[in-house]
């Protein structure tokens, strides 16, 4: 990449403004029940204390609509941060901006950690107000950028406040723009990639500039119905996008046209309702009965999707292959994790639900990149430019 790193910069008893993405799934009670957004910052963070660099981090939580909500706030993560850096003091300023940051971030020495509140207490931040950009930017000299999860956003904290001063990615995007930049980029071959989740609409661009790039497209999941009516068979009660189902056509017909090996479910778990209690059968993808909806793929589909995996030297994977929240219709997302997982390919896997089922199966560490970004990895897959990238110091 063109793009300034940490390591191409001098941090030492330099005031650092280190963008997180620090949004965490909490519980009702605010216990983090997730913390691997925190955890995959500590390289970056420990690099800057190593050097002596004061560090402000700062981080959104959650979508308070730029009003400040309790349950919104980062203090729970400033905690977790502190016990995953071995107790080491996090202190904590309860704004953003305003006097009292300011006055944290005048007072922090060099090796010291400050946790700003969420920035989008503020609506200027999703706003990219100039003015907000400019506050942050006068707290630090130099922006790090680890925040990959969100650099798919224009903000202030990523975009806006880099006018300010100059900014350079952590260590935690340059590993995201590897990995994910080689598999499209440069991507060993045979090139598998896995959709699935519960729409074709929200993956459109990312299945189109996929076909351009891999050698086989599974796909599975709810959006496999729209694909699977797009070849003339019945999906009855199944989730169906019928305005796309041109699209699935056309996409299939690309495809085609690009030699690519599209491979959607032989056979599905169908069920009576929508509930994890339902009646369910195994029926071919072309025999869904009327009344019943598609809510797994089936074992045949499971055991073709893994053969392809076997010869595969990329795998790209995003969202589940069936109704994963229910026990009995996550099989499909089971069997397909650990064919990925065995495959011994390069793989990069993103979206909560695949991480979670690679997780529950004890399976994350076979997996050669997990993405932290959610929508941010999906848009780099669909090949768009993020403005969060973008707007780093060119080298
Ligand atoms: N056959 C199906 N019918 C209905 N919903 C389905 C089906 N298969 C999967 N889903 C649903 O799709 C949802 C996940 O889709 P989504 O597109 O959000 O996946 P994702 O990219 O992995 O996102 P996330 O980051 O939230 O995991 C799950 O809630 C799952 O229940
Ligand atoms: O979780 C994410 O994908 C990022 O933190 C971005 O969050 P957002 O979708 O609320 O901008």
């Amino acid at each position: 990449m063109n793009k300034k790193s940490l390591n191409d910069v001098w941090v030492s008893n330099k005031k650092v403004f280190v963008r997180v993405d620090y949004n965490v799934p909490m519980d009702k009670a605010g216990n983090i029940t997730d913390d691997t957004r925190i955890r995959a910052t500590i390289p970056t963070l420990e690099f800057l204390l190593s050097k002596n660099a004061a560090v402000i981090l700062a981080s959104h939580l959650g979508r308070p609509k730029g009003k400040v909500a309790p349950e919104f706030s980062l203090k729970p993560v400033a905690k977790k941060l502190s016990e995953l850096l071995f107790g080491r003091e996090v202190k904590f300023a309860p704004d953003c901006v305003g006097p009292e940051a300011k006055k944290m971030a005048a007072a922090l020495q060099p090796g010291q950690i400050l946790m700003l509140e969420n920035l989008r207490f503020h609506a200027e931040e999703e706003k990219n107000d100039p003015e907000f950009a400019k506050q942050l930017a006068g707290l630090a000299e130099i922006l790090v950028n680890d925040a990959f999860g969100v650099s798919h956003r224009a903000h202030a904290s990523v975009h806006g406040i880099t006018k300010y001063i100059p900014a350079v990615s952590g260590f935690l995007m340059d590993k995201e723009l590897l990995f994910l930049g080689q598999a499209v980029a440069n991507p060993e071959r045979p090139f598998v990639a896995i959709i699935g989740g519960a729409k074709v609409s929200d993956k459109i661009g990312v299945i189109e500039n996929l076909l351009t790039k891999v050698d086989t497209l599974i796909i599975g999941g709810g959006m496999a119905n729209t694909f699977l009516a797009a070849e003339g068979h019945e999906t009855g009660k199944s989730l169906l996008e019928a305005d796309k189902l041109d699209l699935a056509k056309e996409l299939i017909a690309t495809a085609k046209a690009k030699g690519v090996s599209l491979l959607l479910p032989e056979d599905v778990v169908v069920a009576d309702k929508f509930a994890a209690d339902a009646d369910r059968k195994t029926v071919a993808a072309g025999q869904i009965p009327a009344e019943w909806m598609a809510l797994d793929i089936g074992p045949a589909s499971a055991a073709k999707f893994a053969e392809a995996l076997k010869t595969a030297k990329t795998v790209v994977w995003n969202g589940p292959m069936g109704v994963f929240e229910f026990d009995a219709f996550a099989v499909g997302t089971e069997a397909v994790a650990k064919a990925v997982a065995a495959s011994g390919a390069k793989s990069i896997v993103g979206g909560g639900d695949s991480v979670a089922a690679l997780e529950k199966l004890n399976l994350a560490a076979k997996i050669t990149h997990i993405s932290t970004g959610g929508g941010a990895s999906l848009e780099f897959l669909e090949g768009k430019e993020l403005p969060g990238i973008a707007a780093l110091a060119d080298k």
